[in-house]
C-alpha cells in the first residue's frame, strides 16, 4: 500500500494568499465534483489560508481532495501573537502543510534553520510537511543552483531523523520560475530532482520513497511533460489552481 501510494502523483494546489468565502465556495465544489472522476493515481491536495481550513474541511471532508496550510508557527504554543500552531491546523482535518515556501523565506526571512523547526512541529502535530527549495535567478547565474539547494536540503537531513525524514514531501520550486509564467524546461526539473535524490539516497536508501514535486508556472500545456519525467513526484501549483478548470487539467494530465 505505502509503495504503490509513494508511485501516486500528488498535486497540491497552494492558493497563496486569495479567496473569499464565496470564491472558495464555487472552487472547491467544483474541485470535489471533477477530482471524483480522476482515478486513483492521483493524490490531490489544496493548501489555504488559516481562516479558511473550517470551509474547507466542511466543503472537502466527503471528496478525495485533502488540504492543508501553507505554513505553521515554528513554536508549539504560547505568547506568539499571529502564530498558527500545527496542532490547530491539524484540528482541522488538515494532512498537509507547507513548509518554506521561497515567499516565506524572502518576505519573512525564514532561514534554514527555522524551516527546520517548521518541518518537525508539522510531524510532530501529524501534518506532512511540504518543504520547498529552490534557488533564484542570480543564483542559478551564477552556477550555485546545487550549491543553494544542497544546502537546504542538508539543514533538513541533518535535523530530522530518517524516519521524520520518510514522511516528509519534499518541492523544488525554482524562484525565478514562480508566478512568472516561466516554468523550468523538463531537462533542468529532472537534473534537479537527480540531484535531490542523489542526496536524499546518500542519506538511506530508506529516503528514495520521498516525494519530489515541482512547482513553478506548473499550467495545464506543460503539466504533461514535467510530470512524465521519471523523478517527478508531481506539482506544486500556485496560479493554476485558483481556477476549478486549470487545476483539475492538471490533475488530469498527472493520472496513469
Ligand atoms: O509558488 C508556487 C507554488 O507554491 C508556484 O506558483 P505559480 O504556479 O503561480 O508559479
Amino acid at each position: 500500500m505505502k509503495l504503490l501510494e509513494s508511485k501516486n502523483k500528488l498535486i497540491v494546489g497552494n492558493w497563496k494568499m486569495h479567496g473569499s468565502l464565496a470564491g472558495n465556495a464555487l472552487l472547491l465544489n467544483a474541485l470535489a465534483a471533477g477530482a471524483a472522476k480522476l482515478n486513483a493515481s492521483v493524490l490531490t491536495a489544496v493548501c489555504v489560508p488559516f481562516p479558511y481550513l473550517a470551509q474547507v474541511q466542511t466543503l472537502l471532508q466527503q471528496s478525495c481532495v485533502a488540504w492543508g496550510a501553507q505554513d505553521l508557527s515554528a513554536h508549539l504554543a504560547g505568547a506568539y501573537t499571529g502564530e498558527v500552531a500545527g496542532s490547530m491546523v491539524a484540528e482541522f482535518g488538515a494532512r498537509w502543510v507547507i513548509v518554506g515556501h521561497s515567499e516565506r523565506r524572502l518576505y519573512h526571512q525564514e532561514s534554514n534553520e527555522q524551516v527546520v523547526l517548521k518541518a518537525k512541529r508539522a510531524l510532530e502535530a501529524g501534518l506532512t510537511p511540504i518543504i520547498c527549495v529552490g534557488e533564484t535567478l542570480a543564483e542559478r547565474e551564477a552556477g550555485q543552483t546545487e550549491q543553494v539547494l544542497g544546502q537546504q536540503l542538508q539543514a533538513v537531513l541533518t535535523a530530522l531523523t530518517v524516519a521524520q525524514a520518510e514522511r516528509m514531501v519534499l518541492a523544488y520550486e525554482p524562484v525565478w520560475a514562480i508566478g512568472t509564467g516561466k516554468s523550468a524546461t523538463v531537462q533542468e526539473v529532472s537534473s534537479v530532482h537527480l540531484f535531490l535524490r542523489r542526496i536524499l539516497a546518500a542519506v538511506d536508501a530508506k529516503l528514495a520513497h520521498v516525494r519530489v514535486l515541482y512547482g513553478g508556472s506548473m499550467k495545464p500545456d506543460n503539466a504533461r511533460a514535467l510530470l512524465a519525467e521519471p523523478g517527478v513526484d508531481g506539482g506544486l501549483v500556485g496560479g493554476a489552481s485558483l481556477q476549478a478548470g486549470d487545476f483539475l487539467a492538471i490533475c488530469q494530465a498527472a493520472q496513469a
